[in-house]
């Protein structure tokens, strides 16, 4: 589904992220954890063409996007939810919703956005910058999938939530797993989480990959060492 060879991204003379390959497969969740500053958010960003490569390639569904603005990547199907949620606080839940429609291609908002999360459906009229720190992670979210994304890509969705709503956000990553075809890369620091959720995991330091394997055979201590180091 997604591939980058080779990629290098940084910013000005700074090289941040170096010589990444790395691969999603369909209806795969892909956890990519590192420390704080190792580049998982100039990765993400690199990957939806908020800033473009230094070298190397990303492909998506087997074309060569490198190169595509990041308005072309949401049309096809690439969504994004950035670290720090960025919805709009003087807007409405349902005019932030409104936004998400834009990147896509699809031209109504869905009941199942509200059925992932109800609150928002309460707190439609309500403007962003009024809900808590996790309804606004749940907004970013429902954002991104207003556009009914084949491919997700999320930054920190846990960083800083209440645990009731990191719950209900992993059974929201588990469910569009299992009822949809979306793959997703989810950026995360949280193990237990990133063991309910991925089924493969990438660890970067210093801007390259320096542990992968599938959920199911990673070994906690070498990625604690990694996380820790
Ligand atoms: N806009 C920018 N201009 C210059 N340097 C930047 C910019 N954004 C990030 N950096 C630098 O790039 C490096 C990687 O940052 P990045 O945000 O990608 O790391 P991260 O792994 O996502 O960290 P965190 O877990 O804290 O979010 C850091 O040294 C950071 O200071």
């Amino acid at each position: 589904m997604l591939k980058l060879q080779e990629l290098e991204a940084g910013y000005d003379e700074s090289m941040v992220i170096r010589d990444i390959d790395l691969q999603v497969k369909d209806n795969q969740v892909v956890c990519i954890m590192g420390r704080n500053g190792v580049g998982k958010t100039t990765l993400l960003k690199t990957i939806m063409g908020i800033l473009p490569p230094k070298k190397g390639k990303v492909i998506y569904m087997d074309t060569d996007i490198t190169k595509k603005r990041p308005s072309h990547r949401a049309k096809q199907g690439i969504g994004y939810v950035p670290q720090g949620r960025e919805i709009f606080p003087k807007l409405t839940v349902y005019e932030n919703l409104l936004v998400g429609l834009e990147a896509g291609t699809e031209k109504k908002i869905k009941e199942d956005v509200y059925t992932y999360f109800p609150i928002l459906k309460d707190f439609k009229k309500r403007n962003g910058g009024d809900l808590s720190g996790g309804q606004q992670q749940q907004l970013a979210i429902a954002r991104a999938l207003v556009a009914n994304p084949s491919f997700l890509l999320l930054d920190e969705p846990t960083e800083g939530i209440q645990p009731n709503i990191v719950q209900e956000i992993q059974e929201v990553i588990l469910d569009i797993k299992r009822t949809s075809q979306t793959s997703m890369i989810l950026v995360e620091q949280d193990l237990e989480f990133v063991k309910n959720v991925a089924d493969y995991i990438y660890v970067i330091d210093h801007g390259s990959v320096v542990y992968e394997k599938a959920v199911d055979e990673i070994n906690d201590d070498e990625v604690y060492h990694y996380l820790s180091v």
